[in-house]
């Protein structure tokens, strides 16, 4: 190993930067005027090359970091951000072509990015990653300075002096742990010598400008290991950080199990007393420190107890082209749709701006991080979505130490779809209800839409907006019976509501949800009415009769979907337009077809019914 190797810079630090050389400690006043000139010599570059005002935020934020994702793919599965058996994977079609990338990242710079870092998933198993890096490489004539990439190391040796031929300027590594075993227990996977073979590459490469370990510490597990890689920081010129564990869907975030980095800092202080603040870079996640004579430095992200939101300067693009603002919010926006269709540098750059403007001043504290509906951080391309409980991470730990003969496996795939075949019939033949205990609970929705055809008269009445409205028939008895049942679309609607609620209590197997949202409308139409747009556009209407078309869009976050609970909300939602109006229609009242319209989120994605057809978005 060439531990003792020292990094060289191969050229200026990015004009963002304000580390000195890595071997020196520098102390506060210095770093202060410093600071202040490298202020001064931003402000002149940025009077020369204005900056794009999309890219600028509300709280007057220069956002001049992108992050891409490259893949929702990984080859390992680190507890903490990955569940063991893999995350539901876009469609193919879904992610972003190296075109789309090379496209958004032009846009970017030309507006003002310096810095791009690639992510994942792990970006090094994205094909063509060695094309993207030459590529964005092209794209410093418009002042691109630093093309970074975060890796978990894997399979980085192989391949790391041509990423660094081609353009490869940064690289943040990950590696918890110093031990193989517990390397094995951490990520599920084997492979600990070939992260400390990429690692012993990355030392070697002179052309590369910045290498840092990630080092995400978690209680009880590796914290104790904390000493040893600051001791890593003595030969080696390497800046160690050790991250504060973060909650993300699925991952069963527990506080207990994060060490705040104050804590860390008192620990090494005891071994250390004279350890003494190093630079950090402008915009930088780590707070950094180093030991008088040591060549390295090491340093904390502390975005759960002590975050940097005020100086964010960072975008993201997630792997299937949504830009997200800010790490911790669920909202995203879909640069790829907007792309696909044709939208021009201009009209994305005005739907990039509108999401920046969005962006918040801060995640408020840990307890407000929106764990709920914000994806699961693999899909974000950042810190992963642990998928498992705190305590079920150490009974993990015994399941893989009896798996020590496993064969190797370093890469691991998307398991191949099976055969069609009816979930809730076992193989034996049995009704059973499918255990989605293990999935991850998603934002979803689906819309259903149905129609009921009633005869003219029935029109009249439930158009009738009042007991006094001159509706144009005789009162007879029966007229009279249905007025007496009340508004029969109200009752309907609510009928359509409340049936929706009870929808696994009506089918065997349909598992309970907890619905956020039942949303019903009940639109009468007459043979000369425009047929309305949406849904109705998909649902074949015979337009020589009187109608009632009744939709539901029902939403939950949950293990999975609710187009059961939509078609239900439809079917009661006429079965009670039924019931209100057979006094009067009785037998000439016909329910039509009855089908779901719209689906969002889970496995699938998103799609859409037209007509007779389904079509994925
Ligand atoms: N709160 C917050 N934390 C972030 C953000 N980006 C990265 N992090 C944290 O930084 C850790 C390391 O991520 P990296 O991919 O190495 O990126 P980085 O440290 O931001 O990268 P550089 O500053 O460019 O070296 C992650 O595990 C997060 O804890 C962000 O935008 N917000
Ligand atoms: C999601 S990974 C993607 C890149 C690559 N696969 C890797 O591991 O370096 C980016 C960084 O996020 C960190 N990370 C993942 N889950 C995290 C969590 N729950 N809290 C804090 N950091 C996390 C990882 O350790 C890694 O350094
Ligand atoms: S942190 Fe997540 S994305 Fe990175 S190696 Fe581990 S499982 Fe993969
Ligand atoms: S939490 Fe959001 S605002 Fe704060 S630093 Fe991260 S991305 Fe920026």
């Amino acid at each position: 190993m060439i531990w003792n190797q020292g990094l060289r810079f191969g050229r200026a630090h990015s004009r963002r930067c304000l580390q000195y050389g890595r071997n020196s400690v520098v102390e506060f006043p210095r770093l202060a005027s410093s600071k202040a000139g490298i202020q001064v010599k931003i402000a002149q570059i940025d009077s020369e090359r204005p900056f794009e005002p999309a890219l600028i935020d509300g709280f007057k934020r220069k956002h001049d970091y992108l992050r891409i994702s490259l893949t929702e793919r990984c080859n390992l599965r680190c507890f903490y951000c990955m569940p063991e058996e893999g995350i539901e994977l876009s469609p193919k079609e879904h992610l972003l072509t190296n075109d789309e990338v090379i496209r958004l990242a032009t846009l970017f710079v030309k507006s003002g990015v310096t810095k791009i870092r690639l992510t994942g998933g792990e970006p090094t198993i994205r094909k063509g990653i060695v094309d993207i890096i030459a590529r964005l490489n092209d794209l410093r004539s418009h002042g691109l300075e630093a093309i970074a990439i975060t890796s978990n190391g894997l399979a980085l040796h192989r391949h790391l002096p041509t990423l660094i031929q081609n353009g490869l300027t940064h690289l943040n590594l990950s590696l918890d742990t110093l031990d193989p075993f517990k390397f094995e227990l951490m990520t599920r996977r084997r492979g600990h010598e070939l992260v400390l073979r990429t690692l012993d590459i990355a030392m070697a490469s002179p052309s590369l400008q910045s290498l840092k370990l990630n080092v995400v510490i978690i209680k009880g597990l590796n914290d104790v290991e904390v000493l040893d890689f600051v001791e890593m920081t003595k030969d080696k010129n390497i800046s160690v950080r050790f991250i504060e564990f973060m909650p993300f869907t699925g991952n069963n975030w527990n506080k207990s199990k994060m060490v705040p980095s104050s804590a860390l800092l008192d620990r090494i202080r005891t071994r250390h007393p004279g350890l003494m603040r190093a630079p950090d870079e402008l915009n930088d996640t780590a707070r950094s420190w180093s030991i008088p004579g040591y060549a390295g430095s090491f340093g904390f992200i502390s975005s759960m107890s002590d975050h940097f939101c005020a100086s964010c300067n960072r975008l993201r693009i997630t792997a299937d082209g949504q830009i997200k603002v800010c790490l911790f919010d669920a909202k995203e926006v879909s640069l790829r749709d907007f792309l696909r269709s044709g939208a021009s540098d201009d009209d994305l750059l005005r739907l990039i701006g509108k999401a920046v403007q969005g962006k918040q001043e801060k995640h408020a504290g840990m307890e407000d991080i929106d764990v709920v509906t914000n994806r699961p951080m693999i899909l974000i391309g950042d810190p992963g979505s642990p998928a498992t409980r705190s305590f079920r991470v150490y009974r993990h730990l015994s399941t893989v130490s009896n798996r020590k003969q496993a064969p190797r496996r370093y890469f691991s795939v998307k398991t191949p779809a099976p055969p069609p075949s009816l979930t809730h019939i076992d193989e034996h033949g049995r009704p059973s209800m499918v255990d989605v205990g293990e999935k991850l609970d998603t934002q979803r929705s689906a819309t259903a839409a149905g129609r009921i055809y009633i005869p003219a008269i029935a029109y009249a009445l439930v158009t009738s907006t009042s007991h006094k409205d001159p509706v144009n028939l005789r009162e007879s008895a029966a007229v009279n019976k249905a007025r007496q049942k009340g508004q029969a679309l109200t009752v309907a609607q609510l009928a359509a509501i409340m049936g929706s609620k009870q929808t696994s209590n009506l089918i065997p197997l349909c598992h309970p949800l907890a619905l956020t949202n039942v949303s019903v409308t009940l639109v009468p139409e007459a043979p000369e009415d425009s047929v309305p747009p949406s849904t109705s556009d998909n649902l074949p209407r015979q337009r020589n009769r009187h109608s009632i078309l009744c939709t539901a869009t029902v939403s939950c976050v949950g293990k999975t979907g609710v187009e059961m609970e939509a078609l239900t909300a439809v079917s009661v939602g006429l079965l009670t337009v039924w019931d209100m109006l057979k006094a009067v229609a009785g037998k000439e009242m016909e329910i039509g077809e009855i089908f779901v319209a719209e689906k969002a989120g889970g496995k699938s994605g998103n799609w859409k019914r037209s007509h007779n057809s389904i079509t994925e978005d």
